[in-house]
């Protein structure tokens, strides 16, 4: 199956407030966007990225990603023997739209052909273990039409309407991304919620509901806490603080936090 991932970045950030768009604010010193697609990369499983991204920071974000695909295998997989003749992976950008759900349309347009499998990947859950992206292709490979990768919830949870219901969160899980999915089913499921996509309030929030409304079962298997979505500055701050934990304290080589 051929692998694709559709790796969302044209988000303003606004819950972020920096004068960049989220995906090119800086962890570390290097962009957002970056970081995820290293990561995507270091899964090994990635055959085929398209971003989306701001119209008016397309070249900002390519120069970002400049390299990444060319030498993908390379740069983000610091091993002698990942440095043989890993194939490169093409990464394209395209313009995405007026909301996430509008933006993943736009990359699903622009994904080759003989894509099979397609990833769905916010650039801002931007330190997302290769892991985790291995885990979701495995088991759409292994027959799933959708999957997400999930983490417990962990506060006490209640529903605040009319009134306050406590809710049993032993059932909650959070939603992660990427998601999996088979490329037929989530054309389908973007081409029946299409009427919904231009605004923010009737859009969804992500790829899997799109197919649940279809009828189509989900499948989950385990996230991770690094795939935490950068949303606020204190999210930020966490990325930072992960960051300088696995920089080694002098020289050396850099290790892709959560790649074992
Ligand atoms: N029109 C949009 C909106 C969001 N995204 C992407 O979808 C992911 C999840 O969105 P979110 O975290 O909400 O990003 P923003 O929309 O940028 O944030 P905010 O809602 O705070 O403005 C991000 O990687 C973002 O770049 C996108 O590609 N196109
Ligand atoms: C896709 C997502 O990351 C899954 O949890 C989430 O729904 C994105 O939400 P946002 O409001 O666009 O950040």
């Amino acid at each position: 199956m051929r692998v694709a991932v559709v790796l969302t970045a044209a988000g303003s950030g606004s819950r972020l407030g920096h004068a960049l768009p989220k995906a090119l604010v800086p962890a570390g010193g290097v962009p957002l966007v970056r970081h995820a697609l290293d990561r995507l990369l270091s899964s090994g499983v990635v055959d085929e990225v398209v971003v989306t991204v701001p119209g008016e920071h397309r070249s900002a974000v390519e120069d970002a990603l400049a390299g990444a695909g060319g030498g993908a295998h390379r740069s983000v997989d610091t091993s002698e023997e990942a440095a043989g003749d890993a194939p490169a992976v093409p990464v394209r950008c395209v313009v995405g739209g007026a909301t996430r759900q509008a933006s993943v349309a736009a990359g699903l347009a622009a994904l080759s052909p003989d894509v099979d499998l397609v990833l769905v990947h916010d650039a801002a859950r931007a330190l997302t273990p290769g892991a985790v992206t291995a885990r979701v292709v495995e088991a759409v490979r292994a027959g799933a039409s959708a999957v997400v990768p999930v983490v417990p919830v962990t506060d006490s949870v209640v529903q605040v309407d009319d009134g306050v219901t406590p809710v049993d969160r032993a059932t909650l899980r959070a939603v992660q991304t990427p998601q999996g999915f088979d490329r037929r089913v989530l054309d389908e499921a973007h081409a029946a919620a299409r009427g919904r996509a231009g605004d923010e309030s009737s859009a969804a929030t992500d790829d899997a509901s799109l197919c649940v409304a279809l009828g189509v079962p989900v499948t989950v298997v385990d996230g991770h806490p690094d795939a935490f979505k950068v949303t606020t500055g204190q999210d930020l701050a966490l990325a930072e603080l992960l960051l300088a934990g696995s920089r080694p304290a002098r020289g050396g080589r850099h290790r892709l936090r959560g790649d074992a």
